[in-house]
């Protein structure tokens, strides 16, 4: 059996972070963005289901991040347009949160202060300490970031962006800074996190075999738009190693050099 068959899943999480609704359903048509006339996207489709794990994966500098700044709402669409729900990703604030490689903790507060900063409705203790035992972190509460491991902080990271249950999460790349073990440790903790709350996830990344383990479905960005697009059917818990899955990757690694 290969050893990343075995490694331990997230340890057992509580039942935790039930989603308000259900996860958020992401729109773009025709959507493009150009950046001083240098067009990065251009004329994209797609639809995320509510509930379903996305990853984006494509060369460096094919437009992975802006297409998720714009779902994010971050950045505006030159053409085209871009929903959460329906409504317009600049007005769909409450209902998304996006992590990135970066904790980007806030050093003067302690990690329960942290948390906090991710709700939407004003003090909620309860929801803070339901959220960092979700993570495993219930003993950190009152450490400094600057006292925790970079998969720690990673964890309460990811702690802020669920305490508020939003329907949507967007990750960038965020387990790219983490070494290899703490990386397929975070990443078993993600999928558990995202089956059990419920909401959409939206993921980019460089490693596609991270894309294969967590993903329902993977697309290939690159200059033409999306160049491949593949479903992965689960049952049970995340499996690495498999023939299955390693013949998936290696499909996918053929669109992205081909590109
Ligand atoms: N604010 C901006 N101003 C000008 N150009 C930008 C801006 N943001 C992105 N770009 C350009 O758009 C292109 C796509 O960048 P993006 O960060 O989306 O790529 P990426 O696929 O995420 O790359 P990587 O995998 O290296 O992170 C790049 O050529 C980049 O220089």
């Amino acid at each position: 059996m290969p050893i990343t068959e075995i490694l331990p899943r997230a340890i057992a999480i509580p039942p935790m972070l039930r989603p308000d609704g259900a996860g958020a359903a992401v729109r773009a048509r025709n959507l493009g963005r150009s950046f001083a006339g240098n067009r990065v996207l251009a004329d994209l489709d797609l639809e995320v289901r509510p509930g379903e794990f996305l990853s984006i994966v494509g060369k460096s500098g094919c437009g992975k991040s802006t297409l998720l700044r714009l779902i994010a709402g971050l950045d505006q669409p030159s053409s085209g347009s871009i929903g959460v729900d329906g409504l317009p990703a600049d007005r769909a604030g409450d209902r998304l949160r996006i992590m990135f490689q970066e904790p980007r903790l806030l050093p003067w507060a302690t990690i329960a202060g942290n948390v906090a900063v991710g709700l939407r409705r004003g003090p909620d203790p309860e929801a803070v300490a339901e959220a960092l035992a979700s993570v495993q972190l219930a003993d950190k509460a009152d450490f400094w970031p600057a006292q925790l491991s970079g998969g720690q902080r990673q964890r309460a990271a990811l702690a802020r962006a669920l305490v508020s249950h939003p329907g949507l999460l967007l990750l960038d790349e965020p387990l790219g800074a983490l070494d290899a073990l703490t990386r397929l440790t975070m990443q078993n903790l993600i999928r558990d996190m995202h089956d059990r709350a419920g909401f959409t996830a939206v993921l980019v990344t460089h490693d596609v075999a991270e894309a294969v383990a967590l993903s329902d479905r993977i697309i290939v960005l690159g200059q033409g738009g999306i160049l491949k697009e593949t479903a992965i059917l689960r049952v049970g818990p995340t499996r690495r190693g498999s023939p299955e899955l390693a013949a998936i990757e290696a499909e996918i690694l053929d669109a992205i050099f081909a590109a």
